[in-house]
């Protein structure tokens, strides 16, 4: 599903957040990278979804090498994997809908197709109740459920979720990552950077650790560490 060899990442200011990052993860697996601030967990994921490129080695996602991937390939490769970020990234002038259905509308998806699909992950995510409702109307915890709803209109394989509860109260973080959860049921891959301690010891899960930019603990049933 997920695969790296090798693979390092220095940025044009010399900072080097990657060195040597050897990687496999499995189509259904549920993982947290976790780390310090500055280990290099955001550029670990950015290279999944091609936001950022390796200085070296190769990465395999769905069985592609994404970094050998013709430029004009990169959209249909967004496709397959969704994102979420911590500050949610919705469009302000936008309804929850119609930024949901903004990802189907640029694949020129037939409207009546859209208007299914849009209220079926509504729907999956809880917010039915809130489709013509603007960002600003609506909560931290509501935003992100919307951010969720988008990055999983497209049925991508996997869903990266980049400290997707950093912005959120405890008791919203929870209902955040029981969806997460709820979507790494229906099959989906997910790959969740966190800072989140609790949420870590108390769902036991693939733990990979990220410090100085290796991987120092990857642990099928593992802890958020001291
Ligand atoms: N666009 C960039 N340009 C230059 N250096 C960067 C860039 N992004 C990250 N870095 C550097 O790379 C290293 C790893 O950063 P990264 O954001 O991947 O860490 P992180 O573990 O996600 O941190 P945090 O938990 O604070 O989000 C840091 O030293 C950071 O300063």
């Amino acid at each position: 599903m997920i695969e790296m060899h090798d693979v390092w990442k220095t940025y044009p200011n010399g900072a080097t957040a990657l060195q040597g990052i050897d990687i496999r993860i499995d189509r259904g697996e549920f993982v947290y990278v976790v780390g310090p601030s500055g280990a290099g967990k955001s550029t670990f994921v950015k290279l999944m979804y091609r936001a950022e490129r390796p200085t070296k080695g190769q990465i395999f996602v769905n069985g592609f090498n994404i970094d050998r991937m013709r430029e004009r390939r990169i959209p249909y490769l967004r496709r397959h994997i969704g994102v979420v970020f911590q500050d949610f990234k919705l469009l302000p002038q936008l309804t929850a809908a119609e930024n949901v259905a903004f990802a189907l509308e640029v694949i020129e998806m037939p409207r009546r197709q859209i208007r299914r699909r849009v209220a079926d992950v509504m729907e999956l995510v809880g917010l039915s109740h809130k489709m013509h409702a603007r960002p600003n109307e609506l909560s931290g915890g509501e935003q992100q459920r919307v951010a969720v709803a988008r990055a999983l209109v497209n049925n991508p394989v996997v869903l990266i979720a980049d400290e997707p509860t950093g912005n959120l109260d405890p008791e919203t973080s929870w209902e955040i990552l029981r969806l997460l959860e709820k979507i790494n049921d229906r099959g989906t891959t997910v790959v969740m950077a966190t800072h989140n301690r609790d949420i870590v010891n108390t769902r036991k899960k693939r733990v990979i650790a990220i410090e100085q930019g290796r991987i120092v603990r990857d642990e099928e049933r593992g802890v958020y560490g001291l």
